[in-house]
């Protein structure tokens, strides 16, 4: 916090920052510097900023973003907390009906937090809103301790993160003044008349935000693992490649550049694709302030397309990162354990993934249907509808595997459009066909995100201001990951066929030429994302490769080595020893 008052970086500006990287088992601030102070700047009105932000900005507040409940986290319709307007007091009462309304998850909630934007069901002249946002005092702002009425707790141990407090809350008739609802887009007057919003699901809002800062947060967490894993392949020796020879680096191993080097790519895919829906972001931020809501379903769905891929990609990449280290990758100190449990849980929160995933194909299902009425459809989707445009470009170019894609993401959508009919046709209800056709649905998604993130870095790489020698480099990654992204996917472009057999097998061809080429700028790829040792906390991917003086020195720091013989010996291995069991 003396840092970024030193560089005069504002609260909403802190989670972008390398700060929190510092504090690898999570941060009990990390909400309150992202979503909370989201929450203030976009979901506040002038009058409610000018009242909280500078107190946040102080840490004199210290906030959550408290949505989930321990019964519902997806459903959001289906909170339970209740926010009922009471005209006599000017007042909301908030109240947790039952255990399941329970708040439960939010992020520094336990212990840190004396306040947070709390999503509830909104109450007033006998008719419910929805979900809306409340400022909710919880803990007085001098003692730190919870309110009266205000029941709150930390949740326990988890996969990790456990640094950072997850936190449990109840209110029992808890009351707020009317003005602590957030209205910049909708309000509650003073008679307790409902002012609607211009969208209704502009509350949700944060959570878009939140969206798009993990696709680049997913991009650096797996850049810090790649770099961990590059730089040990480089120092690592073992076996022998040819018999009778000295035992090569690791990195000379084409299955571990198989491993490596397409998740080095993929940060560049995910970094680039987060600036291009990050700029989106600020778009319709601009279009909003000017009560134009046109484009947020196209962000929203973006940014659900987009936070699913790159946190199912990261957290593989990690997983595979770990698994390139062999033995060593398991040891915390390499720093790969808290990167993969720090990230898995990207895939959680936030909109779980699949749901997000069901999210896009819902679009994509609405788009292609609207296209083939011939009714408007927003760019990024024409495609399911525009005649094929193969054979336009060189054969198995570059600007032919995109096309590939493209033409095999709108063949899928249209193939699972015709049996979700089918499957409507069968069951006479949209809703349990959908359910009937989800697998599939997912599986549109994927190859639709996949698509977008392929062309993002394709058309990056193409437009990137760099020398000739660095542009290269970059152009190889790319066909890297275009390559392995179709081997991987392969099932859908024979389908479609787009590839053929024979294609296959030589994009497969030059994939291992790829690896043997890139192989000598793995080390300096890592390098250039320039992490410093100490944010990347690893005894394998120090920058001066000094991996076994690092473990060995990190072991001794080991509290079972502080004496040679453990309080466990005399206590419970020594009468084992002589009890003759
Ligand atoms: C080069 C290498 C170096 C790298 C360097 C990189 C440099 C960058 C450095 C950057 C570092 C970054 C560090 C950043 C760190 C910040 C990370 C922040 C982390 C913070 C911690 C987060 C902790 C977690 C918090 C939480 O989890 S909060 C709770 C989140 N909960 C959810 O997400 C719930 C999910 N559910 C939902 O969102 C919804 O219920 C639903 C969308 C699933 C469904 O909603 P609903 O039921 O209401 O809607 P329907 O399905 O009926 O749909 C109705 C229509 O509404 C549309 N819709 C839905 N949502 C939205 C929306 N948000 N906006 C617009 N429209 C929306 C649907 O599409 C439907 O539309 P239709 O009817 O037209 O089809
Ligand atoms: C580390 C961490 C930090 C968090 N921090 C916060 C926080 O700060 N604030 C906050 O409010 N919340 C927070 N959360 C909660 C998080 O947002 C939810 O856990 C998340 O939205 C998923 O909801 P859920 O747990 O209810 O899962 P569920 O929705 O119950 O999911 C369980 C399974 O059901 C499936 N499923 C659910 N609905 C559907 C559907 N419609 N169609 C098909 N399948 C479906 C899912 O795919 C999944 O496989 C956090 C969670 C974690 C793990």
């Amino acid at each position: 916090m003396r840092k970024l008052a030193e560089h005069n970086i504002p609260l909403r500006e802190a989670s972008i920052t390398q700060v929190h990287s510092v504090l690898r088992d999570g941060n009990p601030l990390i909400v309150h510097t992202s979503m909370f102070a989201n929450a203030l700047a976009s979901l506040a009105n002038p009058k409610q900023q000018q009242q909280w932000v500078p107190l946040a900005e102080k840490n004199r507040i210290i906030g959550t973003y408290a949505q989930t409940e321990i019964g519902h986290g997806t459903f959001v319709r289906g909170l339970e907390t209740t926010a009922i307007f009471d005209p006599e007091t000017k007042e909301f009462v908030l109240h947790s009906p039952t255990i399941t309304s329970t708040k439960w998850w939010p992020g520094g909630l336990g212990k840190t937090a004396n306040a947070a934007i709390v999503m509830a069901q909104l109450y007033t002249q006998g008719k419910c809103y929805g979900p809306h946002p409340f400022f909710v005092q919880l803990r007085d702002f001098d003692t730190h301790h919870s309110l009266p009425g205000v029941i709150l707790g930390e949740i326990g141990p988890r996969l990790g993160i456990n640094s950072q407090d997850n936190g449990y809350l109840r209110f029992d008739h808890y009351r707020i003044p009317r003005t602590n609802m957030l209205m910049r887009h909708s309000q509650v007057l003073e008679d307790g008349s409902y002012v609607k919003p211009i969208h209704n699901k502009l509350s949700y809002g944060t959570m878009v935000w939140t969206r798009v800062a993990i696709v680049h947060s997913c991009s650096k967490k797996l850049a810090c693992a790649v770099t961990i894993a590059t730089r040990y392949s480089a120092v690592r020796h073992q076996s022998e490649l040819v018999p009778g020879k000295p035992e090569p680096q690791i990195l000379e191993y084409q299955t571990q550049q198989y491993k490596l080097l397409p998740h080095i790519a993929s940060v560049f895919a995910i970094l680039f694709s987060a600036s291009s829906v990050l700029r989106m972001q600020r778009n319709v931020a601009a279009s909003i302030s000017k009560g134009n809501v046109e484009l947020l379903p196209e962000l929203h769905i973006l940014s659900c397309a987009m936070k699913a891929l790159s946190s199912q990609d990261s957290t593989q990449g990690i997983e595979t990162c770990r698994l390139a280290c062999g033995g060593h990758g398991y040891i915390a100190s390499s720093g790969l354990p808290s990167l993969y449990t720090s990230t898995t849980c990207t895939i959680t929160y936030e909109g779980e993934n699949t749901v997000l995933l069901l999210q896009v194909a819902r679009y994509l299902i609405k788009s292609y249907r609207a296209g083939l009425e011939g009714l408007p459809v927003l760019p990024s989707v024409m495609y399911l509808t525009a005649p094929s445009a193969m054979h336009q470009s060189p054969p198995l170019s570059n600007q032919a595997l995109i096309e590939a894609f493209r033409i095999s993401s709108a063949n899928l959508v249209k193939e699972t459009e015709s049996r979700l009919c089918r499957q409507f046709n069968l069951e006479q209800n949209f809703h349990y066909a959908w359910n009937r056709c989800s697998v599939a649905l997912v599986h549109c998604a994927e190859l639709h995100s996949r698509y977008y993130m392929c062309e993002k870095f394709l058309s990056t790489v193409e437009s990137i201001r760099a020398s000739d020698r660095v542009r290269s480099v970059l152009q190889d990654l790319c066909r890297l990951y275009l390559i392995h992204h179709i081997t991987l996917n392969q099932g859908h472009f024979l389908r479609s066929g787009t590839l053929s057999g024979v294609d296959l097998s030589t994009l497969e061809e030059e994939m291992y030429e790829l690896l043997a080429k890139l192989r000598p700028q793995a080390v300096p790829l890592v390098d250039a994302f320039d992490f410093r040792d100490e944010l990347l906390g690893s005894t394998l991917g120090a920058w001066d490769g000094r991996v076994y003086e690092r473990l060995y020195e990190e072991a001794q720091k080991s509290p079972l080595n502080k004496t040679d013989v453990s309080k466990a010996y005399h206590k419970y291995l020594q009468p084992l020893m002589k009890s003759n069991l």
